[in-house]
C-alpha cells in the first residue's frame, strides 16, 4: 500500500494498460496498451488533446477506474489486489487538485483544508494551520471561497490536498482557469511542494509552458496511445519570472 510501502522506487507504474468503454459493437478505447513509470519525488506531466485519455489515466491512478487489461501499481502495490477498504485507505494518501478548485462554498479556508481529516474522523489543527501558511494564506484563514481570487482558491485546494501528507498529488488542469501570472505562482507552489515534502506530482495539462516550468518528464498521449515520454530540460528558474518577462519571452523579445 502507498502508506506502508514507502521504499518502492516508482510512485506509479502502468503495465500494458488498456481501458475500453462501450460494448463489443461500439468499443471506445480510452487507453491502448500503455506502459510507463513515474519515479518517486518527480513531477510528471501528462499532455494530450481532448479525448487523449488523460482523465481516464488519473482516475486509474486514484483507484476510481480499473484497466480492462494490464496492471496499475501505486507505491509498488497492484491496485487490483486491494479490497475496497484497502483501496479507500490508499486513496487517503493521494491528493487531488482540480481545475475548478472544488471548494465547499459555505466553509472557511480553515474548514475546507480540515475537511479530508474530518472525513477520516481525524483532527489536527496545527497541521491545518501549517498547510494554510505553507500556501501563503495565513491572512485569509477565516475567509470564504467567494471572498478569494482564483489563485487563492487554488492555493486552498492545494493545502487541502496536502493536509493528509499524500505521497502522490494528482493535478487535473490546475492552472487552466488562471491568468499567466497566477499560473506561474501556482506552478511555483507545486514545485515547492515537491521540494519540501518529496511529494510525487502528476500534472495533467494542455499547457506546454506549465510542463516546461516544473516537470521532470512528460508523457504525450494521442487518442489513448502513449506517443512519447520526454525529459524536460528547461531551466526551472523560468517560472519565477515576472509577468512582463513572461510576455517578452513568449512574444520573442
Ligand atoms: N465513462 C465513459 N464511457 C464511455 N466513453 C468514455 C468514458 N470515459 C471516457 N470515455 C472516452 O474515452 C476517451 C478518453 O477520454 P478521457 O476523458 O480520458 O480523455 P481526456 O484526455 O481527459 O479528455 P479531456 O481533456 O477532454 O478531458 C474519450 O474518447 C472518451 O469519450
Amino acid at each position: 500500500m502507498l502508506s506502508s510501502n514507502t521504499t518502492a522506487a516508482n510512485a506509479v507504474e502502468f503495465h500494458s494498460v488498456t481501458r475500453q468503454f462501450g460494448d463489443s459493437t461500439h468499443p471506445v478505447t480510452a487507453l491502448a496498451d500503455v506502459s510507463f513509470a513515474i519515479p518517486r519525488g518527480s513531477v510528471f506531466g501528462v499532455l494530450g488533446e481532448s479525448g487523449a485519455g488523460k482523465s481516464t489515466l488519473l482516475r486509474m491512478m486514484n483507484g476510481l477506474d480499473h484497466p480492462t487489461e494490464g496492471r496499475v501499481l501505486v507505491g509498488g502495490t497492484d491496485l487490483a489486489t486491494l479490497t475496497q477498504k484497502q483501496l479507500n485507505r490508499m486513496r487517503h494518501k493521494i491528493g487531488v487538485v482540480f481545475q475548478a478548485f472544488n471548494l465547499v462554498g459555505n466553509l472557511t479556508v480553515t474548514q475546507n483544508v480540515a475537511l479530508p481529516l474530518k472525513l477520516q474522523k481525524l483532527k489536527d489543527p496545527q497541521k491545518v494551520e501549517d498547510m494554510i501558511n505553507f500556501v501563503g494564506l495565513g491572512h485569509r484563514a477565516g475567509h470564504y471561497p467567494a471572498q478569494l481570487s482564483g489563485g487563492e482558491k487554488q492555493r486552498v485546494a492545494i493545502a487541502r490536498a496536502l493536509v493528509t501528507s499524500p505521497l502522490l498529488l494528482l493535478c487535473d488542469e490546475p492552472t487552466s482557469a488562471l491568468d499567466t501570472h497566477t499560473t506561474g505562482e501556482i506552478l511555483d507552489l507545486l514545485r515547492s511542494t515537491r521540494d519540501r515534502f518529496g511529494t510525487t506530482i502528476v500534472l495533467v495539462t494542455h499547457e506546454l509552458d506549465a510542463v516546461k516550468a516544473i516537470c521532470d518528464q512528460a508523457a504525450i498521449f494521442e487518442t489513448g496511445h502513449l506517443k512519447d515520454i520526454v525529459s524536460v530540460n528547461a531551466s526551472h528558474a523560468e517560472s519565477s519570472q515576472t509577468y512582463l518577462d513572461h510576455v517578452r519571452t513568449v512574444l520573442g523579445e
